[in-house]
């Protein structure tokens, strides 16, 4: 680790969350979106950080908030223009990650032309586990994420299923924006992305390596 902090709770510095979307084909299909040629980049403030025993607000503004389960990639060691060869030298540790995306906003977003702030890094959006130590997953292009909600199964892919692996991604967004150690990087989400409603409990995990439960709240 190149640094003196504790990077274990990455989610307390502060950091850019980089999120991809539309990396896998099968939820690219599900919205109706093309499947990507090139990495699809949005950003979330670091106030969307949110642990487990806090609640995930519904935004105001909103009718259909959806959850969105990734993988997500803890940087370690900073860095511009890395190869793919030594991306991985980079990567701190991994993270189950939500990615809450107020889907009613994206889509009028979408139709005019709009960035997707309001529908992707409200407060709240980025629910997040503890940092998963990167020797305890041994192959992030192969497990499972999942989610339930009210125990019923919505989301389950393999990381298998990514159209952009983890050092590509790095090395694309490396080039665009340099990257810090206690950066967070959410690689996309598989299919069955879906609405949640007030007081509904999502339970995700990655395999089970880890697992984090979320109640649903409207903000007030
Ligand atoms: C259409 C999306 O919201 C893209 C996204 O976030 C994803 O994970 O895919
Ligand atoms: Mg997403």
């Amino acid at each position: 680790m190149a640094s003196s902090k504790n990077l274990s709770r990455f989610w307390e510095w502060g950091r850019k969350i980089i999120c991809v979307g539309r990396n896998y084909a099968d939820h690219a299909k599900e919205l109706k979106n093309v499947v990507p040629t090139e990495p699809v980049l949005f950003l979330k403030s670091p106030s969307a950080y949110v642990r487990e025993g806090a609640p995930v607000l519904m935004p105001y503004y909103s009718n259909n908030l959806h959850h969105e389960v990734e993988l997500g990639v803890v940087i370690g060691k900073g860095g511009k223009d890395i190869a793919q060869a030594s991306a991985m030298d980079h990567v701190e540790g991994y993270a189950l990650c939500l990615d809450m995306t107020a889907r009613d906003v994206q889509d009028q977003c979408k139709q005019k032309g709009l960035p997707w702030t309001l529908a992707k890094a409200f407060d709240t959006s980025c629910p997040v586990s503890d940092m998963i130590p990167k020797e305890t997953i041994k192959d992030p292009h192969n497990v499972k994420i999942w989610l339930k909600v009210n125990d019923i199964l919505k989301q389950e892919g393999s990381t298998s299923s990514m159209i952009f692996s983890i050092p590509f991604l790095i090395s694309y967004i490396s080039r665009v924006i340099t990257l810090e150690e206690g950066d967070l990087i959410l690689t996309g989400t598989p299919k069955g992305v879906a609405a949640v409603q007030e007081d509904d409990e999502m339970v995700a995990g990655i395999d089970d390596i880890i697992s984090m439960r979320f109640r649903i709240k409207k903000q007030v």
